[in-house]
Parts: structure tokens; sequence; C-alpha cells
């Protein structure tokens, strides 16, 4: 068709792109990998703690007796490494790579694993970058890992996109903070998740609140939250309020994120766990 402008949820068309399933996109993983389970960890924007909490929610069901790994998808502003104190290089085997292993047994992969200097500026035009993303699937060995967290890269462009197309991910965890545009950020998620056919757990609100050292009050310091109330709007559960808190910024800072402590990402942790329980 000529006049095709690919966007099909506006068009009745039943054309050859319409009926191309998402899954005709999905890569292979390499053929040494085992993967159970494959959670995307999405935001709307960067800075908003999405790598924080992929961390908290590999290091937890790790926790739980299960082997969890990283591939840290946000190629221009990779953060994994620095919260688990990673500095070693990623090695080979022939033509593969194999992940990083942190102190408790999580595996990583990311850019600065492989980049010779990790302060390096990722440079690259998205389709190169979402190329390296394929290839942390395809070309790495993900040994045994029960949960693979993929950080993904912020908002829902083009690199995300393809993200999303060539790696079979069973669940997506929204992250979103007080002060975004919630709303927007939970709709696109949602209707980029139903366009790929995959569900989404939950949403964890970051920077939910600020509780007094002295009081214990919680302080609403972006404004009162109204992650509940969109939430219900799409029927999705509200999985963590996480709070603004300097102890998880210093565990971040000092790569040591595997020693948080803090029960508020445990219902995140049960509805990823849940995946892998036979339904
Ligand atoms: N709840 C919190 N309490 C304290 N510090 C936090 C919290 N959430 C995130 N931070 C800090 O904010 C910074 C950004 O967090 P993080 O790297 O997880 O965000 P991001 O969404 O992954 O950002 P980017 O896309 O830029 O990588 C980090 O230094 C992190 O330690």
């Amino acid at each position: 068709m000529s006049e095709c402008t690919h966007n099909c949820e506006s068009c009745g068309e039943n054309c050859a792109e319409r009926q191309m399933k998402p899954e005709d996109f999905l890569e292979k993983p390499h053929e040494l990998s085992s993967v159970r389970k494959v959670v995307g960890v999405v935001s709307g924007k960067g800075g908003v703690g999405k790598s924080l909490v992929t961390s908290m929610l590999a290091v937890l069901l790790n926790r739980r007796g299960h082997h969890t790994g990283i591939m840290d998808a946000d190629v221009t502003g990779p953060s994994i490494p620095k919260a688990f104190g990673l500095h070693e290089k990623a090695s080979g085997m022939g033509e593969a790579i194999l992940p990083v292993r942190t102190k408790t047994g999580v595996d990583v992969i990311s850019i600065n694993l492989l980049l010779e200097n990790e302060s390096d500026p990722v440079v690259w035009r998205g389709p190169v970058i979402a190329g390296v993303v394929k290839q942390f699937w395809t070309d790495v060995i993900w040994n045994d890992v029960d949960f693979l967290f993929v950080d993904m890269p912020p908002g829902t462009g083009d690199v995300p996109l393809t993200v999303f197309q060539s790696i079979p991910l069973d669940g997506i965890v929204v992250v979103a903070s007080p002060q975004e545009l919630v709303e927007m950020v939970v709709e696109k998620a949602v209707k980029m998740a139903r366009l790929m056919n995959i569900p989404i757990l939950g949403i964890v609100e970051n920077m939910s609140y600020v509780e007094c050292p002295d009081c214990g009050r919680r302080i609403n310091i972006f404004g009162e939250s109204h992650v509940d109330e969109i939430a219900a709007r799409y029927g999705l559960p509200v999985l963590a309020k996480l709070p603004l808190d300097p102890a998880l910024a210093s565990v971040c800072d000092k790569g040591v994120v595997e020693l948080f402590e803090g029960d508020w990402m445990d219902s995140a942790a049960d509805a990823v766990e849940a995946l892998g329980k036979p339904s």
C-alpha cells in the first residue's frame, strides 16, 4: 500500500505488515544459553530509578535461591556495573561472550563490561545500539538463568521497540516517579506491551516519599501520588512504593547494591517469582 503509515492502530487494512506477528522478529538465544523467564524493566524517561529497581529485583530473586541475570540494555546510560561494583571485563568464549558474575552470583552483561574504557561515551546511532542489545541476547551465554532482567532503554523509541521485538519477554515491570506524567508513561507502556502481547506485571513507584528520620512520617515531596488510581484504571497492580532513601543511593554509589536492606520490593519479587510457577 503506497499510503501506508505503518501505524496499525489507526488503520483498518488487513495487509501483510499487520499480519506479521511480533514473534516473527524474535531472535534466537545463544545455543548454549538456558533462560527460563525474561522480565523487562521499563520507564518513560531516564533517571527515575529503573536500574535500581532492576538491580533490587535481581538481588531479591537471587536471595530466594534463583539464579538471576541482568542484561543492561540501557546502552547509552549503563548503570548496572557501577551499582554492583563491577569493573572487570566480560570474557569471550570463541565467538560468544560470557557475562560477569557479581559477588553473590548475579550474571551481568553491559556495554561498560565490554568497552576498553568504561567512561567512554556511547555515541552510536539507534540501529547500532539496537544491534548491540540483540547481541546481548544472541551472543551471550546465559548459563542456567532462572530470571533474566532486562534494564530497558528509557522511553518508547526505536531502541526499546527493537528490544521488545527481538527478545522474548515474559513480563514487564513499569517504573515511574511521582513527578513524571505517570499516566502517559503507563499508557505508553500498556500500549506497547499489548502490541507485543506481553503481560505487564505491575507498576513500581520510585521516589514515592521520604520518611522523616526523627518521627517516621512519610512526606510526599513530589506532591500527592496518583499511581494507585492510574494503576486501577489500567487494571494493573502497584507492586511497590520505594522511598527516596539516602541508604539506597549510597549502596548504588558504593557498588554494593547486593547489600541493600528493606522489604519494599518484596511484592514485586513475588510477582516475578510467580511467572516461574506452573499456572
Ligand atoms: N529511591 C531512591 N532513593 C535514593 N536514590 C535513588 C533512588 N532511586 C534512584 N536513586 C538514585 O538515582 C540515580 C538514578 O537511578 P537509576 O540509575 O536507577 O535510574 P535510571 O532510571 O536507570 O536512570 P538512567 O536511565 O539514566 O540509567 C542513581 O544514582 C540512584 O542511586
